[in-house]
């Protein structure tokens, strides 16, 4: 079987070099899925693999614009449409200025096995931009978004592609984008989402992705008889994931003890409670401030400049700030420390040697395109109500999104769990993920 895998991922890599991460999350498909097709007749000979890693469209243009100074600017921007098997294409757009070809095609790739696993009917794309939204007025950031949009809008639509949020893309940005999108196509459809709630937004969505991290790993507990009640938990990012994390852990009458960016990471030896996370959510975003001001406002905390959470002890690990932040040295450390459980929060935040060290230590371990799919499972409700044009309760969608993860979860055993009773939920998330499209891909035949 290696040498199948070998040889698969030599032929993606001849198309696609100098693309590492796109290649990393294909490797870990690969490893995982190929096995499965060659024990299933059905799928055998058809290329299907091989097909969902080829995207069915890769758009990327110019998106000029004008800053506060009359100084004009160029960015790239980008939107990949990976697979509208099941559905149209659904995913987030990101802004940030790490952004290429490679992180967005490895976040399209993960992204279709993702929305698959919700249940909803939603294929995979993602997008985004180089452009850097630190440190720009919001006037800036109008302005790129709108000039964004006046491109973007001839690919997307309701039943073609309905982009969202992701890092540096929040509410604001979301609003900026439908305005203009709004204004060009002279029809209001819920083309993306993420919206404000006066405008077509669901209650809860800003809370999924986090809320489901949660959700996901509490499952995952109490395959053991075990919660969430007094354990230690060590958050990275701080933003829109990370946040609401940290609120539905709190919740669930854990200690929260870091938070983190770009610049390093607070730890607070009293735990992050209401306030001092309502601090860091007016800080985050409305302040657009760093971190480390956490600890300059809270003395019961320090700040690491430049460091990650990984090496402090804690019960439950959240990765949710970005791809490849936790390496095979910072899982060591984690294991050592006592952690039991790692759910990801953000996409791909832990790199093969980290996965592979929880596998071997036999720990919970929850890959992202499971844990997190709470985020983009909530914006399929929030398609769902605006086809319905009605609004559900605030309870109304947490309970489904509650089910969602819940049914997530069941999936990843049923095609994860191995002789010895352990759950490899990377393998059961790619394997679940991928016989619902593979099985769409043949129904429709070769297009
Ligand atoms: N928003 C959503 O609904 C979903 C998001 N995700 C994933 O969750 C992760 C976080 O997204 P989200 O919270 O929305 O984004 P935000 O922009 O709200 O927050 C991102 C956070 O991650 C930090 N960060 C970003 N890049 C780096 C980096 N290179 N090194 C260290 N820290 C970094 C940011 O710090 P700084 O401000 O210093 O850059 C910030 O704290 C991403 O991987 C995203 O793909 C997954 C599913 C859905
Ligand atoms: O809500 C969405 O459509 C996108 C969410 C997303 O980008 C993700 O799941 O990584």
């Amino acid at each position: 079987m290696q040498e199948k895998i070998d040889a698969f991922m030599e032929e993606v890599k001849a198309r696609n070099a100098h693309e590492p991460e796109f290649l990393q999350a294909v490797q870990e498909v690969a490893e995982t899925v190929l096995p499965y097709i060659a024990q299933h007749e059905i799928y055998n000979g058809k290329n299907i693999l091989l097909r969902m890693v080829e995207p069915e469209r890769a758009i990327m243009f110019r998106v000029s614009w004008v800053d506060d100074n009359g100084e004009i600017h160029v960015n790239r921007g980008y939107r990949i449409q990976m697979n509208s098997a099941i559905g149209p294409y659904k995913g987030g757009l990101r802004f940030h200025p790490s952004v290429n070809i490679s992180i967005l095609k490895f976040l399209a790739f993960e992204q279709v096995f993702k929305n698959s696993l919700t249940t909803l009917p939603m294929g995979g794309g993602k997008g985004g931009s180089d452009f850097d939204p630190k440190g720009k007025s919001d006037a800036e950031i109008m302005r790129f978004c709108h000039n964004f949009m006046s491109e973007l809008f001839r690919h997307i639509g309701s039943n073609t592609d309905v982009p969202a949020g992701d890092i540096g893309v929040g509410a604001r940005e979301i609003g900026f984008l439908f305005g203009m999108y709004r204004k060009i196509r002279n029809e209001f459809t819920g083309v993306l989402t993420g919206k404000g709630l006066s405008w077509g937004g669901s209650l809860i969505r800003p809370e999924a992705t986090g809320y489901g991290t949660v959700y996901f790993a509490q499952s995952m507990l109490e395959t053991k008889g075990d919660s969430f009640e007094g354990k230690i938990v060590a958050v990275s990012g701080a933003g829109n994931v990370a946040q609401y994390a940290t609120e539905k852990a709190i919740h669930l009458g854990a200690k929260v003890v870091t938070l983190s960016d770009s610049s390093g990471y607070i730890y607070d030896k009293d735990g992050i409670d209401a306030d001092k996370l309502k601090f860091v959510m007016h800080l985050k975003n409305e302040k657009r401030g760093r971190i480390s001001e956490y600890a300059d406002k809270y003395p019961s905390a320090v700040f690491h400049e430049g460091k990650t959470p990984w090496h402090e002890k804690c019960d439950i690990a959240l990765p949710c700030a970005t791809q490849n932040e936790l390496h095979g040295d910072d899982a060591k450390a984690l294991i050592d420390n006592g952690c039991i459980c790692v759910s990801e929060g953000a996409n791909m935040p832990c790199t093969p040697e980290a996965i592979t060290a929880f596998h071997e230590a036999e720990i919970f371990f929850a890959p992202g395109k499971a844990s997190n799919a709470g985020g983009v499972a909530t914006s399929g409700l929030e398609m769902t109500q605006n086809s319905l044009r009605y609004y559900w309760t605030r309870d109304e969608v947490d309970n489904k999104l509650q089910q969602i993860m819940k049914d997530i979860h069941e999936k990843c055993v049923e095609y994860g769990k191995e002789e010895n009773g352990y759950v490899n939920y990377v393998k059961g998330a790619n394997i679940a993920g991928f016989v619902k499209v593979a099985d769409a891909m043949l129904a429709q035949g070769v297009v």
